[in-house]
């Protein structure tokens, strides 16, 4: 019977009805048409105009963050895939252009032995390597003075004692070193990164093209040794590696980190000289849109800036992310403000919104959907960068830590906008509206971090313990969740048999030996 001939037949008969039976057909016929009409009816008629804004608003936000994303993850697919032998690292060491590596130190650092010892092992004709620490107490000098030995005949040494041109530790550590540069070309290396042999002489092919002021690498963490770490490892590696891809390749504005950094020292001092950067603690970024807003492109090569990450606590990771999100506030406002559109949860909710108006998607379907697909990016991407496999075990931790990410990023946001302090290695700084920066107290406090690349905070306040005791606790709580989730897919996997140890090993010597037959 059609709806029509219904509620003709209700009327004819309304009389002999019960009053609350009536009123029961009216209102269940009344919410069938206006369903019907929403489902019938186009969506821009039905919607008032500010649903529509929103629809709009929302899909138009979807698309553009799954484009950044596919965009980074083809840029990677493209530029990680193979390394190219340079043409410059074949010169002969009177023709080749020289280059002064400048290394800032401050304590023992995750791996720092074997960071240091990669600029040694760069497979190019003509560089110095200046290490430069501020303290003659800092324990990373016993590291150097071995290197030196080891490689006694590289061009090396190290400066002891730093000079305040400004507030920022790391441009006052390095600025005579800076000054005493031998060569054009600097490379501003950071103490707790490794590169591959043929970073250098790749790197100055391409600063030597024509209009090119800088050369960065995209930073590319490793070895996380505890869950702190894998959630730093989650961050660098997945949406940090994909953003910088993307806005590099669309090259919108100067976007650059300063783990690795190729410059001129004559085009920094063209923006004024290194000095004059260290009021501010976005030095990096800001030396790099000095360079931009001369005219002078930024490049990038095929080579990472690995980061060993050791064992960082929980903490270590909070106040990290939260330092960079508090320099991007000031430095640039805009992009930070529209930031935790750009995570999964937030676009996710905001495209099913949209999709559910436009397409009647039921919005936990296209959530599921928007996650499935945003993780699968994040895998793919993690795989290609990090060019291996991901196991079974580690996909299982990589699941683990990226939903904990994902799910802490818009608190840590919050928390991170909410306020101006910012802990760094020793030192805690206040930070300005004009990006330049205060410096409140610093502790004697050694960083001495085996294994650790921690920026501890000096003096942890109450309110602060107390919030990052209380994320502690919902993190583990949601871990135990999926942990639980996770074991009864893996063994479901297995039928229920647990994984022999000896089983994997077997696995894993076929493989070489199939390796070793190719
Ligand atoms: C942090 C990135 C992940 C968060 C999610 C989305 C980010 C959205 C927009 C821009 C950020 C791009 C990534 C830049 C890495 C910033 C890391 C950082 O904070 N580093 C600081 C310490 O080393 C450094 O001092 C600051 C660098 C700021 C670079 C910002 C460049 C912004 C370029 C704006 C281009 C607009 C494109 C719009 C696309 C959304
Ligand atoms: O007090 C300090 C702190 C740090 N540093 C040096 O600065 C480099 C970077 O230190 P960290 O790894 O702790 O810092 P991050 O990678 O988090 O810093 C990032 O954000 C702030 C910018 O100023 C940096 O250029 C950028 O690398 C290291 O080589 C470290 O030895 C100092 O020389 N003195």
């Amino acid at each position: 019977m059609g709806n029509e001939n219904f509620f003709r037949l209700v009327q004819h008969y309304q009389e002999q009805l019960p009053s609350d039976v009536q009123e029961y057909i009216m209102q269940t016929y009344n919410y069938g048409q206006e369903s019907f009409r929403r489902h019938h009816v186009s969506v821009w008629e039905s919607s008032t105009r500010f649903e529509l804004t929103l629809m709009i608003l929302a899909i138009a936000l979807w698309c553009f963050v799954i484009s950044l994303s596919v965009l980074g993850y083809f840029v990677a697919r493209t530029r990680f895939r193979s390394s190219k032998k340079s043409l410059s690292s074949q010169l002969p060491a009177d023709k080749a252009p020289g280059v002064s590596i400048i290394r800032p130190l401050k304590g023992v650092d995750c791996n720092l032995f074997e960071n240091l010892s990669s600029s040694f092992r760069q497979n190019y004709p003509k560089f110095e390597i200046i290490f430069s620490v501020a303290s003659e107490n800092d324990p990373a000098i016993a590291v150097v003075q071995k290197l030196m030995k080891k490689f006694p005949k590289a061009d090396a040494r190290l400066i002891i004692g730093d000079r305040n041109v400004g507030v920022n530790p790391k441009i006052n550590n390095i600025i005579r070193a800076y000054e005493s540069v031998k060569y054009d070309i600097i490379w501003i290396l950071d103490s707790n990164v490794y590169v591959d042999p043929g970073c250098l002489g790749r790197s100055v092919d391409k600063l030597c093209r024509p209009n090119v002021g800088l050369v960065h690498h995209l930073p590319f963490a490793v070895r996380p040794d505890t869950f702190g770490s894998e959630l730093e490892m989650i961050f660098i590696d997945t949406i940090h590696a994909k953003m910088y891809l993307a806005i590099n390749a669309m090259g919108p504005d100067s976007c650059v980190v300063g783990k690795s950094n190729l410059y001129r020292k004559s085009d920094i001092e063209d923006v004024g000289g290194l000095a004059q950067f260290g009021k501010y603690m976005a030095e990096d970024n800001l030396i790099a849109s000095a360079i931009w807003r001369k005219g002078f492109k930024h490049e990038m090569t095929c080579d990472l800036a690995y980061q060993p990450l050791g064992s960082m606590t929980i903490s270590d990771y909070f106040l990290r992310r939260s330092r960079w999100t508090r320099i991007r506030k000031y430095t640039v406002t805009a992009a930070t403000l529209v930031e935790p559109f750009i995570e999964s949860i937030l676009c996710g909710l905001c495209a099913s919104y949209g999709f559910n108006l436009l397409w009647h998607i039921h919005p936990l379907n296209f959530l599921a959907f928007h996650l499935v697909l945003w993780f699968w990016i994040d895998l793919k991407l993690f795989q290609i960068l990090s060019q291996k496999k991901v196991d079974m075990e580690t996909l299982r931790g990589f699941i683990m830590a990226w939903a904990i990410r994902e799910i802490t990023a818009l608190p840590l946001y919050i928390y991170s906008m909410g306020g101006t302090t910012v802990d760094w290695r020793e030192g805690t700084y206040r930070l300005m509206r004009d990006s330049t920066v205060v410096k409140i107290s610093s502790s004697n406090r050694q960083h001495q971090a085996s294994g650790s690349i921690s920026s501890s905070p000096p003096s942890s306040n109450n309110q602060r313990t107390l919030f990052f005791q209380f994320i502690v606790s919902i993190l583990t709580s949601v871990m135990l969740v999926i942990n639980f989730f996770i074991d009864i897919l893996f063994s479901s996997q297995r039928n229920g048999n647990p994984i022999e140890t000896t089983e994997v090993e077997d696995l894993k010597d076929s493989e070489k030996r199939k390796d070793s037959y190719k």
